[in-house]
């Protein structure tokens, strides 16, 4: 009999709440995130789907007065548990943000930034990672003549590019994206589309996105939010065609937000 081996989880929300001050963020969050899929996490304006992606890495931690309850676990394991350091975490799960972000170096030091942190210092190990990097990220043809050049060089579609270069640099197994399409133009999106599909048979993605065609047409699941709370998470293909909450029904249909 031929097994078809179901998705793992990657990540597992149990019982989330997440607040700055008294402003209640996040309510009862209970989602999985599945490897090697990618996840679009969509809803209006402050519903709190960058506080959702920003709690996986806990980069929420950096706001002030901020409460976070509930379990996080990432393959089994609470990273909200005091034990799990940030650092290690951050090995795990990259970022890529809305608007492109390189630093102020050179293409090649741009991507060998994280690696030479983690201690990499020989210049043959630096120079693969950075290549197969940058091939990975869909952007070594555009820059392998100019590795030396600014960063700030770049189109902001090949900039985009880069920083997904840069995460991967690390060897993360999950990568986030805050919205990381919404300040190219419609070629450098279709790129960055087409690389998370390439990205997701190695990596398990989370997208939050403005873009309900955007969603519809790279995700695997879609999760909606709203106020804080997650109104329902399916497959992609359902969650659109027959949504099983009205509000749904009415926010894909563009009724409100
Ligand atoms: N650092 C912060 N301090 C206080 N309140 C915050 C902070 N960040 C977010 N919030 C509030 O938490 C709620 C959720 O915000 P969040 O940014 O997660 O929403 P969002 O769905 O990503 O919105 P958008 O689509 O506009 O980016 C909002 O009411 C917002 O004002």
């Amino acid at each position: 009999m031929i097994q078809i081996e179901k998705p793992r989880e990657i990540f597992q929300t149990n019982h989330l709440n997440v607040w700055y001050g008294e402003q209640h963020a996040l309510k009862d969050i209970n989602l999985s995130i599945k490897e090697k899929e990618v996840t679009a996490i969509i809803g209006p304006s402050g519903c709190g789907k960058s506080t959702y992606l920003k709690t996986l890495n806990r980069m929420v931690e950096l706001a002030s007065n901020v409460r976070i309850t509930g379990d996080i676990l990432y393959k089994e394991e609470n990273i909200l548990h005091k034990k799990y350091t940030v650092e290690r975490l951050r090995t795990k799960v990259g970022m890529v943000f809305q608007k492109p972000n390189p630093f102020p170096k050179t293409i090649y030091d741009n991507v060998a930034y994280g690696p030479r942190i983690h201690g990499i210092k020989n210049k043959k190990m630096l120079d693969e990672i950075v290549e197969n990097s940058l091939r990975k990220a869909a952007i070594w043809d555009d820059v392998k003549d100019r590795l030396q050049h600014h960063a700030y060089g770049l189109s902001g579609g090949q900039q985009q590019r880069l920083c997904i270069a840069r995460c991967l640099a690390i060897e993360p197994d999950v990568i986030l994206m805050d919205e990381p399409t919404s300040a190219l133009d419609p070629i450098s999106t279709l790129k960055v589309e087409e690389l998370i599909q390439t990205l997701k048979q190695n990596y398990s993605i989370i997208i939050v996105t403005h873009n309900m065609q955007q969603a519809a047409r790279i995700s695997d699941q879609t999760a909606f939010f709203l106020h804080g709370e997650m109104i329902e998470c399916s497959q992609t293909n359902k969650l659109f065609s027959s949504p099983a909450d009205r509000r749904t029904g009415d926010y894909i249909s563009g009724r409100f937000g």
